[in-house]
């Protein structure tokens, strides 16, 4: 989008009732609806063959989708209307072969580099969190290494499940083996439950993470918290991977691998709201699996976390193409 068009918004639910017609994110237009460009691109990837339990998260990202078509244009927690801000449009699904996950993994960096290629920023709906990989390999190559703010109860830095090296718990490690993560700013946040051994840890710790268990978030609060972590980015480009079984069973029971103990969606989204100066490149919602959950609370909880995200991208833009009319 050039700066003098005005975005396509969603569709208005005064004049069409909400719960009427196809889904996409947040009622937006296709990408193909606004001729191929978007500011920031929301994508689905329906893969879920990377889990080590409950299989599912590759129907997650239409369960977002549907649950995302009571979000409302303004967004008063950060005092913004992301979808006039920039263009914000939904990409569909990127079509992952099921049954070969390296394959899988190749297909979902080739679109993501077309989709980053254009100009768009990413807002992906898993799928499983095996595709934060291929997801981060894109981003790498355009903005170089980059901090990562991974909010899970896992740690995801574990080698390998039944001798595969891409899983849904593995993919942190690959991240940093490959050298496409800045190893100053990497943090977990909302860590907790049983591990294998304390190795676990100090392997994490080697690779350069910090950690803010889900117990840190409850005794410090979020407002602290975003502010540590909002510090230790700086100005570096930042991308955020959400498994939104971060969240405790009770916010977000529709997951494969859930753990007792978890942060609250309060919590979650106060944090992301605390990071909103961050310049955030393209982030993931994922680990969502609906045929668990119930009443749609997860899919709820992981539409208004991709509403986040996405207001903290759209402000990011507006501002940047304010700052170079200026000049
Ligand atoms: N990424 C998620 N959700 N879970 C990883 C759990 C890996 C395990 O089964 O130990
Ligand atoms: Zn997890
Ligand atoms: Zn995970």
């Amino acid at each position: 989008m050039s700066s003098n068009e005005t975005p396509r918004g969603p569709v208005d639910s005064s004049r069409v009732p909400r719960y009427a017609g196809p889904a996409t994110f947040a009622r937006l237009p296709r990408l193909d609806e606004v001729g191929g460009r978007a500011d920031v691109a929301v994508v689905g990837v329906p893969f879920d063959s990377g889990v080590s339990y409950r299989p599912g998260a590759r129907f997650g990202g239409n369960a977002i989708r549907e649950a995302s078509r009571l979000l409302r244009p303004y967004n008063p927690a950060q005092d913004a209307s992301p979808f006039a801000l920039a263009q914000v449009a939904d990409g569909g699904d990127i079509a992952v072969n099921p049954f070969h996950i390296n394959e899988a993994v190749e297909t979902v960096e080739a679109a993501a580099d077309d989709l980053l290629g254009s100009g768009a920023r990413l807002m992906t709906l898993g799928g499983d969190h095996t595709i934060a990989l291929p997801l981060l390999r894109s981003v790498a190559k355009k903005h170089g290494p980059v901090a990562l703010l991974h909010f899970d109860a896992h740690l995801d830095t574990w080698d390998t499940y039944f001798g595969a090296e891409y899983t849904h718990g593995t993919p942190f490690r690959r991240a940093v083996e490959e050298g496409i993560l800045d190893t100053s700013a990497l943090s977990h946040v909302g860590t907790r439950g049983p591990l294998y051994g304390k190795q676990d840890l100090t392997d994490d710790e080697k690779m350069g993470f910090g950690i803010v268990t889900s117990a840190d978030v409850y005794r410090r609060g979020a407002d602290e918290v975003a502010d540590q972590l909002r510090q230790r980015i700086g100005d570096r480009p930042l991308y955020i991977s959400i498994d939104i079984d971060c969240l405790d069973p009770a916010h977000a029971p529709g997951t494969g691998t859930p753990e007792a103990g978890g942060m609250t969606s309060r919590e979650l989204l106060e944090i992301l709201r605390g990071l909103a100066s961050c310049n955030l490149v393209s982030a993931d919602v994922v680990e969502v699996a609906p045929a668990y959950d119930h009443a749609e609370i997860t899919s709820v909880a992981a539409s208004h976390t991709a509403y986040e995200l996405t207001t903290i991208m759209s402000r990011q833009i507006a501002a940047a193409r304010k700052d170079s009319e200026a000049q």
